[in-house]
């Protein structure tokens, strides 16, 4: 079988805030195809690994490295998350960061306009071209919508829907962007069974259909197990295992980890 093109290579990533070292040589890979998850206990470093590779940080040590299909390798170190975002790597928060007095729609296309050409001075003037640019964003920020399910909400405020219809709202914001590659930070959080079982349907037909790889941090066990391989385990800022899902069941090192933690399949 033809090897998968690996589109994400992380090596050696290390962050450090003042004397504590969030992250502590992490390497890890995404292709072309996957669904790859993070996982650990709280505090492991997962959400700095994110940081580090979306612009947020900069690393103290290692290399991000994006290898898009046809296209030159980029190092994405040290780059603000916006060129990142260019790059066609795009990602959700934790915690959700949605323009709230603004409408459904309006939020997706904010997303749309980094794939823009119309420059300050041409959206002020309006030109015909302008227009129908807008337009298009229009259009296609709609389609995005009815593929997450939210085509009905379009025109409601975005602080009026359901927490997990927010957090889908997040995930078309960063597919508006055009990536290869979208990282979702917690996508299950706050999410009662039913929103989450539906994620779990998003999540593959993002992946099966729009071709986009995936790299999740969650706490979900069963969303975990379900959808991702390969899962990479996190403890203390330190990569502890990697393998498929039945793998890191099997692993005594990341049943150890989570020995005392109340997993969400417990809960
Ligand atoms: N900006 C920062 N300044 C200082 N310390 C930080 C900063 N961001 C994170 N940390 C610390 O780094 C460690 C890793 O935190 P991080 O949020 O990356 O973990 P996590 O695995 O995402 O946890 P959770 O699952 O609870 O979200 C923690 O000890 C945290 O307090």
């Amino acid at each position: 079988m033809a090897e998968k093109h690996k589109l994400l290579e992380v090596k050696g990533l290390t962050m450090d805030f003042g004397g504590l070292r969030a992250v502590d040589s992490v390497s890890l890979e995404v292709h072309e195809g996957e669904i790859a998850a993070l996982i650990g206990p709280n505090g492991a470093g997962k959400t700095t690994f994110f940081n580090c590779v979306t612009g947020i940080y900069n690393p103290t040590k290692g290399d991000i490295l994006l290898h898009p299909k046809g296209l030159p390798t980029r190092r994405l170190n040290g780059l603000k998350p916006n060129k990142v975002t260019e790059m066609g790597l795009a990602r959700t928060f934790q915690n959700i960061r949605l323009f709230s007095d603004m409408t459904v729609l309006e939020n997706v296309m904010i997303g749309r306009h980094c794939r823009t050409s119309a420059g300050i001075f041409r959206s002020i003037i309006r030109d015909k071209s302008v227009r129908r640019e807008e337009q298009e964003i229009v259009e296609s920020s709609y389609q995005l919508l009815k593929k997450v399910g939210l085509a009905e909400f379009a025109n409601e405020f975005a602080k009026n829907l359901p927490y997990g219809a927010q957090r889908r709202l997040e995930i078309a914001r960063a597919m508006a962007t055009e990536p290869f590659l979208l990282l979702l930070d917690e996508p299950a959080a706050g999410m009662n069974p039913q929103e989450t079982a539906e994620l779990d349907q998003l999540i593959c037909r993002i992946s099966e259909e729009e071709r986009i790889a995936i790299l999740l941090i969650e706490h979900d066990m069963k969303l975990v197990m379900n959808i991702s391989n390969p899962i990479y385990v996190m403890e203390y800022g330190k990569k502890i295992a990697e393998g498929s899902p039945q793998e890191i069941k099997d692993n005594p090192k990341v049943i150890e980890a989570y020995l005392g933690e109340e997993t969400e399949e417990d809960a």
